[in-house]
């Protein structure tokens, strides 16, 4: 499973005649920024020069995670991992809203909730378990549940292919999952725990005291897990959504699709990703930098510039379907704009 991806990189054949494209469109070189910017990536991506975005969705893996049952990490209890599963099926949620907004399909997925749905319509089934073991002691998953947890991810896109869908965003929901994101970046990353930990629902003062404690206790548990071994990493700190999301983008990229990042979370899957296969990474755009601690750093690791900064940090995929319209701006302007000749507008000397 670990090498099965074959993500090619993005020639660069067409680079110079899509900076061309752009710099002819009736404005001063570069005077629409960051857009420009977007433009091209997915210009490239895509390998065209009339970019266009298809049948956007985005997935929303929900899972839950064995430390936070205990409620050492987590200011939120367990249930609320569930019961957002039923809002967003009932369209209540923040994710919803906005995807409803900008006509963004919105793919619910348990990966591994510790509640048993009833047959549920709009509810993907990939359920690995009821959610994952308590890390400080034992691994969360096993190596099979683990690359079980990819290769359902991978699973998914070939549906999601099958609506001409060609731009994919990866959101999460799964009370305790900052920990496990702050986990897999501190060891991926090798940047220290403390570094890599926030407040994520609000764990602040003593009670983020508590949470940098716990995930010590974690590391220490494990003891000097290679790095290297992405494989052995994802499946001890990691989550069933963490792993299924990983799964998820390691196959959209190899179909060619434009991934959208969200937040840590997000960002921490699409890290576990890169490991894999670094390919992965030029297949996407990050929406937002998340006010969550360590996000602005993984985003730097990554080098990545993320589109916008709101103070956003609650995942589902909300920073992606808020940023959504800028990347249709984006293809727009490419696709629409009259070129200086057409517009018979002198161009600078
Ligand atoms: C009502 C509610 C809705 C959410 N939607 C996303 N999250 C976010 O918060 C959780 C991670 O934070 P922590 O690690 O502190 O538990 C994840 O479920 C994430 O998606 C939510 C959290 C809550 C409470
Ligand atoms: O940045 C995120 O994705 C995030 C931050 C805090 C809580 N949930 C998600």
């Amino acid at each position: 499973m670990m090498n099965t991806f074959y993500i090619p990189p993005i020639s660069s054949a067409l680079d110079q005649v899509i900076q061309e494209k752009i710099n002819l469109k009736t404005k001063p070189v570069s005077s629409l920024g960051k857009l420009e910017e977007v433009g091209a990536t997915i210009c490239r991506i895509q390998q065209s020069l009339t970019p266009v975005l298809k049948a956007p969705h985005i997935l929303v893996f929900a899972a839950d995670h064995g430390i936070a049952a205990q409620g050492a990490v987590n200011p939120f209890p367990q249930e609320v991992t569930y019961q957002m599963v039923y809002n967003f099926l009932s369209g209540g949620a923040a994710i919803n809203v906005f995807g409803r907004q900008h006509d963004i399909s919105i793919r619910v997925v348990d990966a591994g909730v510790n509640h048993d749905f009833e047959e549920v319509p709009g509810l993907i089934n990939t359920k690995i378990d009821y959610g994952t073991k308590d890390y400080r002691f034992e691994k969360a998953m096993s190596t099979p549940q683990c690359l079980q947890a990819l290769t359902e991810g991978a699973t998914l896109i070939e549906d999601i292919i099958s609506t001409g869908c060609n731009v994919i965003g990866f959101g999460e929901m799964g009370i305790g999952n900052t920990s496990s994101a702050s986990l897999l970046m501190s060891t991926l990353c090798d940047i220290p725990i403390e570094e890599c930990t926030g407040k994520g629902t609000g764990a602040v003062g003593a009670v983020l005291q508590k949470k940098i404690y716990a995930l010590k206790e974690a590391q220490s548990f494990h003891g000097n897990i290679n790095r290297e071994d992405t494989l052995e990493v994802l499946s001890t700190f990691g989550g069933f959504e963490i792993a299924q999301m990983c799964g998820a983008m390691l196959a959209a990229a190899e179909k060619g699709m434009l991934l959208l990042i969200d937040g840590f979370i997000s960002t921490a899957a699409l890290l576990v990703a890169y490991s894999i296969n670094p390919s992965t990474l030029s297949y996407c755009i990050f929406s937002h930098c998340s006010e969550e601690q360590g996000h602005k750093m993984l985003l730097k690791y990554l080098n990545a510039t993320p589109l916008l900064n709101l103070q956003m940090c609650l995942g589902e995929g909300s920073g992606i379907a808020v940023a959504y319209p800028l990347l249709q701006s984006a293809c727009a302007f490419i696709n629409e704009m009259a070129s200086f000749q057409e517009a018979k507008v002198s161009n600078q000397e």
